[in-house]
């Protein structure tokens, strides 16, 4: 049996605005119900994680909107924490895939894919070659060295786990769940051993403005064209 976790309960601070950033608007339809929508026809079931202290019925209204059944609960102050909170809503599933409300574009054959790589790997993550040249800075002033780019990736989510190996990954103490910034690497840490599968860069995340602006012209290419997600 599979699980979803889609993890909602961040602020949104570098997105900016009033709302939590999860039920802010993409071409008229909320951000965790397109997210949730996305990776629903892999899954089982499905758990949302929601800010603690926020009223969840917005949050069931925007799922709704989007056909979604799931699972409401508490996040915690931290991914990872809001993760291991859904986590334990989620009984029964032997294998669990992590998503990101942020990420409105995966597609289910993403999730499949990385659901099929599980056969052999404890956790299995959507990921793209890097295209930039990147630079180490200690100082964020001066460039210290440049890394070797051919070994490089950009990882999203869906993330695909084994259950027990993100079991055994969240077992941590929180200040350590706090700092990272995704479950795969607490995975790598307990010598998991964690699949690459391609995905596109069009699976972005809203994190800032600028992504949210781009989000939408993806949208709008795809209705005046009438063409899918392969191709705009
Ligand atoms: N305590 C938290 C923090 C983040 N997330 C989720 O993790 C995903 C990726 O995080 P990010 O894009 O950083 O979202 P925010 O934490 O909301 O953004 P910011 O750091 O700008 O406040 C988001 O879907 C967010 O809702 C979560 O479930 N619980
Ligand atoms: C999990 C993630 O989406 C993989 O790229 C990313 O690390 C989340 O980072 P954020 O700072 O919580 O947005």
């Amino acid at each position: 049996m599979v699980a979803g976790l889609i993890a909602a309960a961040g602020r949104g601070e570098r997105l900016g605005g009033a709302r939590p950033k999860a039920l802010v608007g993409l071409a008229g339809k909320p951000l965790v119900g397109r997210a949730a929508a996305a990776i629903a026809p892999a899954c089982d079931l499905l758990v949302v994680a929601v800010p603690a202290d926020a009223d969840p019925a917005p949050f069931r209204e925007a799922l709704a909107e989007c056909g979604v059944v799931a699972r409401v609960c508490a996040g915690g102050a931290a991914r990872s924490l809001s993760v291991k909170a859904a986590l334990r809503e989620a009984e029964g599933a032997d294998r669990i895939v992590v998503h990101d409300a942020a990420r409105p574009f995966a597609t289910p054959a993403l999730v499949q894919a990385c659901l099929d790589a599980l056969a052999e790997a404890d956790a299995a993550i959507a990921a793209v070659p890097l295209t930039d040249t990147v630079k180490e800075s200690r100082d964020g002033r001066f460039v210290d060295r440049t890394l070797d780019r051919s070994r490089l990736w950009a990882v999203q989510t869906p993330q695909a786990f084994r259950r027990s190996a993100l079991e055994r990954a969240l077992a941590r103490p929180d200040r350590e769940l706090a700092a990272a910034t995704d479950e795969a690497s607490l995975v790598e840490r307990d010598g998991g051993r964690v699949r690459l599968v391609a995905s596109t860069p069009r699976n972005l995340k809203i994190t800032v403005p600028a992504d949210l602006e781009l989000a939408e012209a993806l949208l709008a290419c795809r209705t005046r064209t009438g063409v899918g997600s392969e191709q705009c």
